[in-house]
């Protein structure tokens, strides 16, 4: 073979051929991956890659989009416990983040948020905090997909004093990392409670003019639905609907209270609902009515909100969670099938994001995962679908591809040093044991 013909040879290698996984619902396949997307799926993949992975009847599916987080907070987690969300965030989370959050902060907390999203099988992940930048140099390197959006407030903070200097930051982010390759740049406005009409307007105006979508709370609890009425004459989802906020772009986290027409308001702007049912319940905010949205055809996706109010990052976990608060909520056995809640956990967020993946076909971008069935708590398996749903755990994880890229295998992650994890965790448990000592927030050891 001629020099010419060998790189010609090379040039056409498959990136990746994962050999006999079980996709469920199509048999034992095997999948080709070429330029971060899938390629093929069929009973014998001929060409040769440049990498193999045996999957020897391990279940693929598609990774999880974790649609609702703070990611950096995973050095927050277990403090602040037994608190509703307002005594939790102005008693313990802001002042902890008045002390704490820093570049340092956002980037290690990432690191660590990051390296437990791939260990249980999420690629993309919508984050909104402070110090964005931090959580984009993380994501790139460790190579998860991250929507990420600096937080608007009305009130100063370390980041900003007005609203105009908050959102001239997530002008210049959503600039600077516009044209990155993981990493798309959002808007977050934190929510109505926080952010005045003005600065909802200018978030909005802003949005249209670069063409990124919204990422914002809403109606998370009675007591805010309360307090917005009673300062705008109005709930939250009609609030933003009157001043002409709402559309197809914006995502919003939570909404637990809505009223029937608020309801109907979301299904006809065509926005989107971020379901976090783990948060929702450790803070006692509620259940949100999602099997009731999406009979209405309410785009719905899911997320597990920060790690200090979940308190993980484990998107199998939040969609057992999910499932059965739905049939719990409605009385009713057939409120949300394990399948739909496997859609809303992978399909719909990448839907969501504009991200052709979530699905295990030709032409969609190669992010999924293997899962070990191999375990006692997963046999016999009778039906994949329904058993990653009931009684797969994190762990049975084994392997992670996001974009064409191994993360994990075998349980080992390959672009994160655990290590340094490990030391990150550490450092900051003991500089935030110090101070949350000397404030008696004590967590229970
Ligand atoms: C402005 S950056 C994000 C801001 O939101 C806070 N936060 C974390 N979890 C929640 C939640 O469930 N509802 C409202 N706000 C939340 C976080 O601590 C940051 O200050
Ligand atoms: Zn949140």
């Amino acid at each position: 073979m001629s020099r010419v013909e060998l790189r010609i040879k090379i040039l056409c290698m498959l990136d990746i051929v994962i050999k006999s996984a079980l996709i469920p619902e199509k048999g034992i396949l095997d999948i080709a991956i070429k330029d971060g997307r899938i390629t093929s799926i069929s009973a014998h993949v001929e060409e040769e890659a440049r990498y193999v992975i045996k999957a020897n009847g391990k279940i693929a599916m598609p990774s999880f989009a974790n649609m609702h987080t703070h990611i950096s907070m995973s050095l927050l987690r277990g403090i602040g416990a037994d608190l509703t969300l307002m005594d939790w965030l102005q008693k313990v989370i802001w002042v902890l983040e008045g002390e704490f959050v820093s570049p340092e902060f956002v980037r290690d907390g990432a690191l660590l948020g990051i390296a437990e999203s791939i260990m249980s099988g999420t690629t993309l992940l919508m984050d909104m905090y402070f110090f964005e930048e931090a959580v984009a140099e993380v994501a790139l390197s460790a190579g998860v997909r991250v929507g990420l959006g600096f937080g608007i407030l009305d009130f100063p903070t370390k980041v900003a004093s007005t609203p105009d200097e908050y959102i001239k930051r997530a002008e210049h982010f959503i600039k600077t990392f516009r044209e990155q390759d993981l990493v798309f740049p959002v808007l977050c406005p934190h929510a109505t409670y926080t952010c005045s009409p003005p600065t909802l307007m200018k978030v909005k105006e802003l949005a249209e003019k670069e063409g990124v979508l919204i990422h914002t709370h809403v109606a998370e609890t009675k007591a805010e639905v309360e307090s917005v009425k009673e300062k705008y004459g109005k709930p939250p989802v009609k609030h933003l609907d009157a001043l002409g906020f709402l559309s197809e772009k914006v995502l919003m986290a939570h909404m637990v209270w809505l009223d029937e027409e608020e309801k109907s308001i979301v299904k006809e702007r065509g926005a989107k609902v971020l379901h976090c049912p783990e948060s929702n319940l450790k803070l006692a905010s509620g259940i949100a009515p999602v099997w009731e949205y999406i009979k209405m055809g309410i785009h719905v996706c899911l997320g597990t909100d920060g790690p200090a109010s979940n308190d993980n990052l484990d998107m199998l976990e939040e969609m057992s969670t999910m499932v059965k608060l739905q049939k719990g909520y409605s009385l009713s056995a057939k409120a949300m099938d394990a399948r739909t809640a496997i859609k809303i956990a992978t399909l719909n967020g990448f839907t969501a994001c504009g991200i052709k993946a979530g699905k295990l076909e030709e032409g969609y971008q190669a992010d999924l995962i293997l899962i070990d069935p191999d375990k006692p708590h997963l046999q016999p398996l009778y039906d994949p679908l329904v058993q990653i749903v009931y009684s797969a755990k994190s762990s049975d994880i084994d392997t992670v591809i996001c974009k064409g890229r191994v993360l994990m295998e075998k349980r080992e992650l390959k672009t994160v040093d655990m290590d340094e994890v490990r030391h990150i965790a550490r450092k900051w448990k003991d500089r935030i044991t110090n101070f949350i000592e000397n404030l008696g927030l004590k967590p229970s050891v």
